[in-house]
């Protein structure tokens, strides 16, 4: 029986995981955390003996798992906390800077804990990043759009900032596009010369193109999120084989 705590258990994503970890006979959700929950758990709907925080420094359970869909200003502290306490961190919340993982990586490896931040935990996702590092060898010229709902609080996506960092582990470098801007960022994000655009929609959730061009021809790689139960197949996967990594790991496609 995992032992869950979860963090930013009143957003979409926690409400979600609340769901699926009440779902799932092998998981016992012991606690939950919020800086703004102020009310018993059962008023949150939740089971009486569910431990309510909304002060890190208070979290004090025993417990197996952190897991955590927080916000970027939130996260790496979190995280932190989890590894500093004996908790393996399970992580899908964005905005990591690449020094705060390696801090988080080195810091799980002196205490010798297993845990996993996935951008995304959608199949379909891990996927497409998958595929389009594939083509990116053959297709040099390439742009990410990513697409979401209008509440996301970063931009770009984790998902389309992965994307672009596995595809520069294989495009060879070259300069793409001359265009002259009369439109200040009219031609997106810049990730070492793969220009990533981020589109923010109310109706959409999460969402991913990924466009390569060549003489004559042109390669599209889509992936689509249209519930947040998509997401959720991955946090369970993840829950189950985290004791199983050595250190903190990046990416759900690790433990596939
Ligand atoms: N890896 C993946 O597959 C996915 C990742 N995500 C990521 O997960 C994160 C959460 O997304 P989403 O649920 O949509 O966002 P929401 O804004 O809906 O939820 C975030 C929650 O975090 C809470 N919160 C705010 N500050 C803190 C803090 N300091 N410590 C703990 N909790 C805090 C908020 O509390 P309050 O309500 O009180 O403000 C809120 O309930 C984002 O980074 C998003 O990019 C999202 C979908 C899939
Ligand atoms: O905020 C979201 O919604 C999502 N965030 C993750 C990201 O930033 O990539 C995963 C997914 O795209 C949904």
């Amino acid at each position: 029986m995992a032992k869950i705590i979860l963090a930013g258990f009143k957003g979409s994503m926690g409400q979600k995981a609340l769901k699926m970890i009440a779902d799932t006979p092998e998981f016992d959700l012991v606690g939950v955390y919020s800086p703004s929950a102020n009310q018993s758990a059962t008023s949150y709907g939740l089971a009486e003996e569910v431990a309510v925080f909304n002060q890190l420094d208070q979290v004090k359970l025993a417990a197996d798992i952190w897991l955590d869909f927080t916000t970027p200003s939130a996260v790496y502290q979190n995280t932190r906390f989890a590894i500093e306490h004996g908790l393996h961190p399970v992580v899908g919340t964005t905005g990591l800077s690449d020094e705060q993982e390696q801090e988080l990586i080195e810091l799980s490896q002196k205490q010798g804990l297993g845990g996993l931040i996935a951008p995304n935990f959608g199949l379909s996702a891990v996927l497409l990043m998958q595929f389009a590092q594939k083509a990116a060898q053959y297709f040099p010229d390439v742009e990410i759009i990513e697409m979401h709902h209008e509440d996301k609080k970063d931009a770009p996506s984790g998902t389309a900032l992965m994307t672009a960092k596995m595809i520069d582990e294989v495009r060879p470098e070259h300069e793409q596009g001359h265009s002259k801007e009369t439109l200040a960022g009219v031609r997106g994000g810049d990730y070492n010369g793969i220009r990533v655009h981020a589109v923010r929609l109310p109706g959409y959730i999460a969402h991913e193109e990924v466009l390569f061009g060549g003489p004559g021809e042109g390669l599209t790689i889509r992936q689509d999120s249209f519930d947040r139960a998509s997401f959720m197949q991955g946090v369970k996967l993840a829950i189950n084989k985290v004791d199983q990594l050595d250190q903190l790991t990046i990416g759900l496609e690790k433990i596939l």
